[in-house]
């Protein structure tokens, strides 16, 4: 079964709020990256909106809907605004993250122990909503079995702890751990998505753990892109996800 990429425009976003003006145009690598066949975009709004807006949410769901069966994977952490721009906007996906506003980057995923009073509401919200609603994991067995509970339809494995793993050259122990996560998760019902530091390097070992439905990629994607091209950059995402 093909993984399905997702690409993280976040990093776009930022090189166009660095001058106030709409160049480069978020909208125009929601495109391209679509026609090079990706099958969705991704973008993380934060609450201080220092890279994707929330107007951003609005214009890449109609860039989304001019191709049939690609999805919008909104990301963040259920603030008041994330979720009125994501009722009001209804993307195929949300992925919620439990960031604090000023955090640098995601870095943890939720704890669910005592988190799922704040999370039951929102997941129920956002269901009758018709979105899918994925929760942002850490690989954490006790916590994904939580995730279920609270009525989560996927989980995004924190892929960061085998990016950094896998860059130390001894991954096997944590790739295993993942894989444990993912098939604990497959076997209660609930597909799973990853991402976080994957890049070019780690996705394929990353992608032998089997039922990955969906990987969403950014930040290494973006600087891949300056070195080899957005496309060709995509196009080699893709073989290796097929
Ligand atoms: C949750 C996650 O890991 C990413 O979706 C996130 O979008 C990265 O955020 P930055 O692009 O702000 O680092
Ligand atoms: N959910 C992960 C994501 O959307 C992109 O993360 P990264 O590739 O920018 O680290």
């Amino acid at each position: 079964m093909a993984t399905v990429l997702s690409v993280n425009l976040n990093k776009i976003a930022l090189l166009r709020n660095s001058r106030g003006r709409n160049y480069p145009q978020v909208e125009h690598y929601a495109r391209e990256c679509l026609l090079a066949g990706a099958g969705g975009v991704t973008i993380h709004p934060r609450p201080d909106q220092r890279h994707a807006t929330y107007q951003d949410v609005a214009s890449l769901k109609a860039v989304v809907e001019e191709f049939p069966g690609k999805e919008l994977n909104i990301e963040g952490n259920p603030v008041a605004d994330f979720l009125e721009v994501v009722l009001k906007n209804k993307p195929d996906q949300c992925t919620l993250v439990p960031d604090q506003p000023d955090q640098l980057t995601s870095d943890h995923g939720w704890e669910l122990t005592t988190q799922s009073k704040q999370v039951v509401p929102i997941v129920e919200q956002l269901k009758a909503a018709g979105i899918r609603v994925s929760l942002f994991m850490d690989p954490v067995i006790e916590q994904i079995e939580l995730a279920k509970q609270v009525g989560a339809d996927r989980i995004e494995l924190y892929t960061e702890g085998y990016a950094r793993a896998f860059q130390s050259g001894n991954y096997a122990s944590v790739l295993e751990q993942y894989k444990q996560a993912a098939d604990y998760a497959t076997s209660i019902g609930l597909e799973v998505n990853a991402g976080h530091d994957l890049d070019l390097q780690n996705l394929a070992a990353f992608l032998t753990i089997p039922n990955i439905k969906e990987v969403s990629i950014g930040h290494a994607l973006i600087v891949e892109s300056i070195d080899q091209g957005f496309t060709n950059v995509i196009k080699q995402y893709l073989k290796i996800a097929q």
